[in-house]
């Protein structure tokens, strides 16, 4: 069945996370979780769902972006695009006009990556295979001419083809024991104190060995924080820290020297995500302190990640399933870091996220690192109520997907009543 599609709605959808200070750092203190969410209706009846993640507000100039895109995926069959896939992933960055508004960044590729996320999704259900399994059944030839790499790494399939050996034991290992994450939802930059033991007690008590600290905008607060959370996890748990652009490099460096007696694993974009000698210039100074830096949740794109990767500037390497061009551009990313044997640890703090980048992660395991060093997927615990297959976690270890396509369907009642501004949460929000 070629399941063409023949319809594309994109909804404005917001959960009032600010309210509880959820999700809070030191740059977005009141974000409220949202999505622009796209459905593509076929003929057959099949749907893909996907989504982009937002914070609130400007989420309707992401609509606006993804309405212009329509047309470009409107009256094409499934069939056909995925016989081309690097050919519609050009088609939809490369449109002549539409290319000035990105090119590939901003507002107009957060628009692609929710459309190629419903187009993943729809391919999945076709097949009748959750996304990571589809990727892993995929022979090594084809999943090359699926990601969008710079020429240059022309290595691709010598990647793949080498780890075909162990994948069996490793998707079995997978099945049984999960892939190790790590939480953020303990230590949110707005939680209080006495909120941050309550959480950090119970994720103990829930198996979680790995934390992430928000830091950023008061020194003497982190250092209190900070010596909490450690305390309480003890030395053997890791600890990593997140202070979301807020500095410049000198301040940066200091800062984080400030914090190196708690001992974290990583600096979470300590500056601006666009200043990759910089962040070279906080790794290098960071590195006898045995503190890496991480980044990439506001990483643009594909280029940007490979000189991240050039310049020695990041020694984890986050990838978004909504911050890039779907799953094409994020295979392209996880060839590149294992060509620089940098471990992925994806971005998840968000609604949604979760959902998408198990899939990915557990391709990199299975078919592309197979290593576990260093890697972890980050975990928030935040509204996977709203999703007809929600993460599955078990002793702090993200469970392998099982129902057909990408994991970003939403219930429908969640859809209408987070709608923005008509459904109910908001009518009620503005009446206040
Ligand atoms: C506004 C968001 O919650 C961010 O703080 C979040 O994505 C964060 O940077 C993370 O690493 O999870
Ligand atoms: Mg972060």
């Amino acid at each position: 069945m070629s399941h063409k599609i023949v319809n594309l709605r994109v909804r404005d959808v917001r959960f009032p996370t600010s309210l509880e200070q959820h999700g809070s750092d030191a740059m977005h203190t009141d974000p409220d979780y949202s999505a622009a969410y796209v459905v593509l209706d076929t003929d057959s009846g099949l749907k893909g769902f996907g989504l982009t993640f937002t914070l609130g507000k400007g989420t309707e100039i992401v609509l606006c972006a993804v309405k212009a895109l329509a047309g470009l995926v409107i009256g094409k069959s499934l069939q056909e695009i995925v016989s081309n896939f690097r050919g519609f992933y050009r088609l939809l960055t490369s449109d002549g006009q539409m290319r000035w508004l990105g090119p590939e960044k901003g507002v107009i590729h957060l628009a692609t990556a929710a459309v190629l996320n419903a187009v993943w999704d729809l391919w999945a259900r076709a097949e009748g295979k959750p996304l990571w399994k589809l990727l892993v059944d995929m022979k090594c030839s084809v999943t090359k001419t699926l990601c969008h790499a710079p020429s240059v790494f022309i290595l691709l399939l010598d990647i793949l083809v080498k780890a075909q050996e162990g994948k069996k034991q490793r998707e079995d290992q997978m099945l049984k024991e999960g892939y190790p994450a790590y939480t953020t939802s303990c230590a949110w930059l707005g939680y209080s104190d006495q909120q941050l033991k309550q959480l950090c007690s119970d994720a103990l008590k829930s198996g979680w060995t790995r934390f992430k600290v928000k830091v950023g905008a008061d020194l003497e607060d982190d250092i209190r924080r900070c010596r909490l959370i450690r305390q309480m996890i003890g030395p053997s748990s890791t600890l990593m820290i997140d202070a979301n652009q807020r500095w410049d490099v000198a301040e940066a460096i200091s800062w984080v020297s400030r914090l190196a007696e708690v001992k974290p694993l990583w600096i979470e974009e300590p500056t601006s995500p666009d200043d990759i000698l910089g962040h070279a210039a906080i790794s290098k100074a960071l590195a006898p302190l045995g503190i890496g830096v991480a980044t990439g949740e506001q990483c643009h794109n594909r280029v940007m990640f490979k000189q991240f990767l050039q310049a020695s500037a990041l020694q984890f390497v986050q990838i978004d399933s909504c911050r890039l061009g779907s799953v094409n551009e994020n295979l392209a990313v996880l060839l590149m870091a294992y060509k620089f044997q940098v471990p992925v640890c994806p971005h998840a703090g968000g609604v949604g996220l979760c959902e998408l980048v198990q899939h990915l992660i557990l391709f990199d395991y299975i078919c592309v690192s197979a290593d576990l060093r260093n890697r972890m997927c980050e975990y928030v615990d935040h509204l996977h109520e709203h999703f007809t297959s929600p993460v599955v976690i078990q002793d702090a270890h993200y469970m392998p997907p099982k129902d057909p396509g990408y994991s970003c369907e939403m219930l429908e009642e969640s859809v209408n009543r987070h709608e923005y501004p008509e459904g109910d949460i908001w009518k009620q929000e503005i009446k206040k």
